[in-house]
């Protein structure tokens, strides 16, 4: 004969409320973010984008509202003023923002968000929102390589690929900024690596929200 026992939800990674993570990827420019980036939406479909406001005029192929929310100066402006934004830093000339609104009410349902930003805007974000950051810093193998990939992207003007070799070397010194650091040589490894991360970081314990009242279950003296 068996007896009756207490029903328990067995925990899998969503059974158990949880509360969503921000995934920063910084990089100098060509290292690759925006290839990793597309990879894990694509892949993953508990990850939302958090789309950036900018007055950088749109590249061929870029759409409106989905790479990013394309805007003029006194248009930015104006969003700053109304507080508009988690954060924002001026990058080379332009201006580069984070919505504030959906984010905030997303992480707590238990949505994650993924944030191509730079190392001023993490800065910004891990003071503010330190619990639900991870901050995962992508390097180039080598210089010669960030070159190569700038010119084949085949999106910038020489002199714009000039300017962003310019200032490689300094985004690179904000290496030690983050929690992660990877090296993207190889594009397939490099991809599992950050798969591996977002995997890991869901898993931890202060985000798992729900594991108060299940372990409380799983404890009480008639369990
Ligand atoms: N702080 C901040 N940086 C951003 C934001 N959106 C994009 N960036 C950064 O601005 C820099 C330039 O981005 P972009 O013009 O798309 O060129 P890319 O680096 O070649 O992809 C990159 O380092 C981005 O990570 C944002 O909302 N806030
Ligand atoms: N691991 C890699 N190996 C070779 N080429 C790569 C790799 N990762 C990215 N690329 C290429 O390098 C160029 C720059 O990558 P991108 O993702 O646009 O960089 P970022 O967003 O950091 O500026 C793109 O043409 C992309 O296809």
């Amino acid at each position: 004969m068996t007896t009756a026992q207490p029903t328990i939800a067995v925990p899998d990674s969503d059974a158990l409320h949880r509360r969503g993570l921000m995934f920063i990827l910084s990089s100098p420019s060509g290292a690759g973010k925006t290839t990793v980036s597309r990879m894990l939406l694509e892949r993953d479909a508990r990850l939302r984008m958090s789309v950036s406001v900018t007055t950088r005029p749109p590249r061929p192929g870029e759409i409106d509202g989905r790479d990013y929310i394309f805007t003029s100066q006194p248009g930015f402006d104006h969003m700053v003023e109304e507080g508009e934004f988690l954060e924002w830093a001026q990058v080379f000339d332009n201006s580069y923002g984070t919505p504030k609104a959906e984010v905030k009410a997303g992480l707590k349902d238990g949505k994650d968000y993924l944030f191509d930003i730079d190392w001023q805007g993490t800065q910004q974000l891990y003071q503010k929102m330190q619990a639900d950051v991870v901050r995962v810093f992508l390097l180039p193998p080598s210089i010669d390589e960030l070159r190569r990939r700038l010119t084949s992207r085949g999106t910038d003007s020489a002199e714009v690929i000039a300017a962003r070799m310019e200032r490689a070397k300094a985004e690179i010194s904000h290496w030690d900024g983050y929690d992660y650091v990877i090296v993207n040589d190889d594009i397939d490894v490099c991809f599992a690596k950050v798969t591996q991360i977002l995997a890991a970081e869901r898993m931890r314990r202060a985000r798992q929200t729900g594991l108060i009242p299940f372990v409380r279950e799983l404890t009480a003296p008639d369990a």
